[in-house]
């Protein structure tokens, strides 16, 4: 516990560790809402029918300030969250692959996308969404090493969460951060290969408060396994 790193939400934008980048206001807010509208119309419309009907009502009945137009949340119960297996890594969630981002439906998605591009480090990718609900969480992993290559991308949008990075051979050497919406995080090389990350459920303690909880999307970029660099 000694060696434990806490690192404040005020954690300035940098390396905090080896290979690992961070920028904490990336995105505008204008810019998070477009991209967290672009973001539930893919995963709204990969949904069941049923879901689909029981958000249909929810919005109109809220006038349509809700939902994937307005860029905000509905509450939990109009998302078909999956609980994930025992042993599974990931709890309480949805995901999909995307294949192409709405650009004709999301007005101004593509200045904000060609933002996001320019931090690729390299080209060649795969882009995944994943929404936690607002009791999901992410135990810690390594990414599978034969389903991508050396860096991975992650945009947060929504409820703020704590990622936490650890050491696989040192298990004493974490470093934890708050992601907030809008912020975006590199790791690759060793950061990506040698530390086990987690997303930690919503009201975890950080530092001498609590996280908020609150449900969460991210845009996970990651470089294909053969593309080498
Ligand atoms: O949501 C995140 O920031 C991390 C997601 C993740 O670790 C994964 O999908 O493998
Ligand atoms: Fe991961």
């Amino acid at each position: 516990m000694s060696s434990r790193r806490l690192l404040s939400s005020l954690a300035r934008s940098g390396t905090l560790l080896s290979d690992f980048h961070f920028i904490s206001d990336f995105f505008s807010v204008s810019e998070q809402r477009t991209l967290l509208s672009a973001a539930l119309l893919r995963l709204d419309a990969a949904g069941s029918r049923r879901f689909q009907k029981k958000r249909k009502t929810f919005i109109a009945s809220s006038g349509n300030a809700v939902g994937p137009t307005a860029g905000t949340f509905l509450p939990d119960e109009y998302y078909e969250f999956s609980e994930g297996h025992y042993d599974g890594v990931i709890h309480s969630y949805r995901e999909m692959h995307l294949t192409s981002w709405p650009i004709l439906e999301v007005p101004g998605l593509s200045p904000v996308l060609n933002r996001l591009h320019s931090l690729l480090p390299s080209p060649n990718i795969q882009t995944h969404l994943l929404h936690l609900s607002s009791i999901g969480e992410i135990s810690p992993h390594v990414d599978n090493v034969s389903a991508s290559g050396r860096w991975i991308l992650g945009v947060s949008l929504g409820a703020s969460r704590v990622l936490r990075l650890e050491n696989c051979s040192k298990p004493e050497e974490v470093v934890e951060l708050l992601l907030p919406s809008g912020s975006v995080y590199i790791q690759r090389d060793a950061a990506r290969y040698e530390y086990k990350h987690s997303i930690l459920q919503e009201t975890q303690a950080f530092g001498n408060g609590k996280v908020t909880g609150g449900q969460r999307i991210s845009i996970i970029i990651r470089v294909s396994l053969f593309y080498k660099h």
